[in-house]
């Protein structure tokens, strides 16, 4: 879905690393404290084709990991749906006021998709780090997390470009046609929209063989032995 330019985090900024006392966070979960060292704290990005199994990962990272990452909210240009606040579920903006903030330099990354803008500002980044982003749920991740970027090829060549300096993970699909059996078992994609998904898959997955595009890539055939890898990937460095 669109609207995932949902969170990221942040490479080590000043706030984060200028003390000696800030070099090592304590993101407290359940039962102990997990010293997160700065390093951990790049953003981490997720892409890959529609259909891939993105969000069928992340969701598990999540739950393995309830207190440790985050989204961030993100700016959108569409009217709220019931239910939805602004502030939490997204920020909710006038084109106008987009389009200053693009002329701000305000955004880490912003795409148009179905008549409508969505970003991620420099601001909602930062504030996954100062414990109000977004969990998998909707609800505010508090405490100091790491931001999980879920975004398209677009949005990642822009997120590569700004000073986040984010770790990058492409979900591959073992094949176009298991691909397909995914969009389309998921039965909520119409037939032209899988189509046109099928298409900009290829694109996404010649972008990704492109030496230095990605830190990591992810064949996601089996699920339990893909997760195994994103999750040892993810938590690199740190400490549990
Ligand atoms: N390893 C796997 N084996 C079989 N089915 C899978 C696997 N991973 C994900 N799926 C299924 O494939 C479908 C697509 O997964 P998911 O919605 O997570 O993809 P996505 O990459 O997040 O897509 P989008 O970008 O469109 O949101 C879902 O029905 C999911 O349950």
């Amino acid at each position: 879905m669109v609207a995932r330019l949902i969170l990221q985090a942040t490479k080590p900024r000043s706030n984060l690393t200028s003390s000696p006392a800030s070099r090592q966070l304590t993101v407290t979960r359940s039962h102990r404290m997990t010293p997160v060292s700065t390093e951990n704290l790049r953003p981490i990005v997720f892409s890959g084709p529609s259909g891939t199994g993105k969000s069928t990962l992340i969701k598990r990272l999540f739950q393995k990991h309830p207190d440790l990452f985050g989204f961030s909210v993100s700016h959108t240009t569409r009217k709220p749906r019931n239910g939805e606040e602004d502030g939490v579920h997204y920020h909710f903006t006038t084109p106008e006021k987009f389009q200053e903030m693009i002329a701000e330099d305000a955004f880490e990354e912003h795409a148009k998709f179905g008549g409508n803008y969505y970003g991620t500002s420099k601001q909602a980044v930062k504030d996954v780090a100062d414990g109000k982003g977004k969990s998998i749920d909707g609800t505010t991740a508090s405490g100091k997390r790491i931001c999980i970027f879920d975004i398209e090829m677009e949005g990642v060549k822009q997120v590569k470009k700004s000073d986040l300096n984010p770790r990058i993970c492409f979900i591959q699909p073992p094949s176009m046609e298991i691909l397909e059996q995914r969009l389309r078992g998921r039965g909520d994609t119409a037939e032209d929209a899988i189509q046109r998904r099928l298409a900009q898959a290829k694109n996404e997955i010649e972008y990704c063989k492109q030496e230095g595009k990605n830190d990591k890539v992810i064949i996601n055939d089996d699920l339990d032995q893909a997760f195994k890898e994103l999750d040892e990937w993810a938590m690199q460095g740190i400490s549990a």
